[in-house]
């Protein structure tokens, strides 16, 4: 079996003669081209399974080379060279389609890690056994044309290591994305490792990232490893990333610029290998406005920008939803179908809970489905209709703050805890009747102390990072005025 084949091109020649040792001494064919002409001459006479290009060249720049590489339908994976703490280029580099960059100067180590991940996206999957790609059904479902356009990008993106930055709603599927990215990716066999950045207090959150030497701080009884290095290899996905505190933000950039993390109470770093996905519900660029996420680390992070639709704007694929999820929901053997008009009542739904809140309706319908059908009646919608859709989140808005709030606060009415009530006022909804009693108590909380939400997390016992995403969670913002 022949060596992959790689080309180098670099006007430098000692760091071209480095390129070459060490990608010969790593099994591998390689070709070297000085200027972009010699590059361009070789790539019309081979096929190559990594091109490695420096950024400033005799006759132009290389990326001039990603971008025809990308054009042409041959795929192959290019990489870039670029200046030592000229981020920007490799950051341009990353937009226009290459698949990595190293930076000068050349670490070695960083280099064959790059190289090796290159060979596996190029290689056949028969060789390799990953990546998923090679025809694996995506777990995604739909079919409406904003999903279809989703999937392509996936598959794209799904090449490359440049960090992408999910936009969406709460529940529209942002997770399932970036699981589908690295299920298709060359590190599909290696980790996929979502943090949720809300819900980790501030003073874990180092420890958590970066993990700490043994007797690094009281506590610290053995050595342990962070978010980055359970990640090796493959890919971490920082969900809520707007959550992050400003002095994580920055532990945060060095190590994705660096891509090196040291343990808390270690002397010295070590590299890691990770592709960072980063997703959010919130506005980042506006955070960044409003001085509530670091400038440096938005332009890192979102290098390329993925948005999920709301449910709502593809209604058209409720029905190979429905069928999926009900396909999951019933047990072997089992049957889960919908009875007349249920498609139909969905369809006029608006589902501010998007995906997850689907799955929750069909899920919660079963249970109280004859035989498996579900009927109109077991669904128990709430909210807004699409065709009367009122403002956003009007559901949560706290506009109705007294009633709510005077209802909570009446001891032991009728929706008070089971115990106190007949069998009569059991709820019929436990989920939904457990939200609703905490978002009650947080609002009474809220109210008491005229929304000063740490004075509010204090008297409920959480911390304030809780108690801010609860409130995220159940959408209780801050009556306005
Ligand atoms: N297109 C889809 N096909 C099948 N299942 C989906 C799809 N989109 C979302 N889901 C399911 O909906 C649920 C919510 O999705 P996910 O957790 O990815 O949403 P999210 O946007 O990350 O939510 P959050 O903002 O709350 O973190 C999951 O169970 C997921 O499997």
């Amino acid at each position: 079996m022949t060596s992959p084949r790689v080309l180098v091109v670099d006007d430098e020649a000692d760091l071209r003669e480095l390129l070459e040792i060490t990608l010969v001494r790593m099994g591998l064919d390689v070709d070297s081209a000085e200027t972009l002409r010699e590059a361009r001459a070789f790539l019309a006479q081979n096929d190559y399974g990594l091109i490695l290009t420096d950024m400033r060249l005799p006759d132009g720049l290389g990326l001039e080379l990603v971008q025809e590489v990308n054009a042409s339908n041959k795929s192959t994976p290019i990489a870039v060279v670029t200046a030592y703490g000229s981020a920007e280029n490799a950051v341009v580099a990353l937009k226009a389609g290459a698949f990595d960059y190293v930076s000068k100067p050349v670490v070695l180590d960083d280099l064959r890690v790059m190289v090796q991940s290159a060979l596996r996206l190029s290689a056949p999957s028969t060789q390799t056994g990953s990546p998923a790609a090679a025809g694996t059904a995506s777990r995604l479902i739909g079919e409406s044309a904003v999903m279809q356009s989703l999937r392509n990008q996936i598959e794209r993106l799904a090449r490359s290591m440049a960090p992408i930055a999910i936009t969406g709603e709460s529940g529209s599927g942002k997770e399932l994305v970036a699981r589908e990215i690295h299920a298709r990716s060359s590190r599909a066999g290696k980790p996929f490792i979502a943090v949720n950045c809300g819900a980790i207090p501030e003073a874990l959150m180092e420890a958590e990232f970066f993990g700490y030497r043994k007797g690094a701080f009281t506590g610290a009884a053995d050595e342990r490893d962070g978010f980055f290095h359970a990640a090796n290899g493959g890919t971490l996905m920082l969900d809520e990333v707007a959550d992050l505190p400003l002095a994580m933000q920055v532990k945060l950039l060095r190590a994705i610029q660096e891509r090196r993390v040291r343990k808390i109470g270690a002397t010295s770093e070590e590299p890691v290998d990770v592709r960072i996905i980063s997703a959010t519900h919130q506005n980042l660029a506006q955070c960044v406005e409003t001085g509530k996420f670091r400038q440096d680390l938005f332009y890192r992070l979102n290098v390329i920008e993925l948005s999920v639709p709301p449910l709502r704007e593809r209604l058209d694929d409720l029905g190979v939803l429905v069928d999926g999820m009900l396909a999951r929901l019933a047990g072997p053997g089992q049957k889960a179908a919908l009875g007349p008009q249920v498609l139909e009542t969905l369809s006029t739904y608006s589902f501010p809970g998007n995906v997850r809140e689907l799955e929750n309706v069909l899920e919660r319908a079963l249970a109280f489905a004859n035989d498996g059908v579900i009927e109109v009646g077991d669904l128990s919608l709430k909210g807004a209709r699409v065709a009367e859709r009122p403002a956003p989140a009007a559901e949560a808005v706290v506009a109705p703050v007294p009633a709510a709030v005077q209802a909570a606060m009446a001891p032991h009415t009728a929706a008070a805890p089971v115990s106190a009530s007949g069998p009569a006022e059991l709820p019929s909804n436990l989920p939904n009747y457990l939200e609703q009693v905490e978002r009650e108590i947080i609002l009474r909380a809220l109210t008491q102390t005229q929304f000063n939400r740490t004075q509010a997390a204090l008297l409920l016992g959480i911390s304030f990072r809780q108690l801010r995403y609860q409130m995220q969670k159940l959408d209780i913002q801050e009556p306005e005025g």
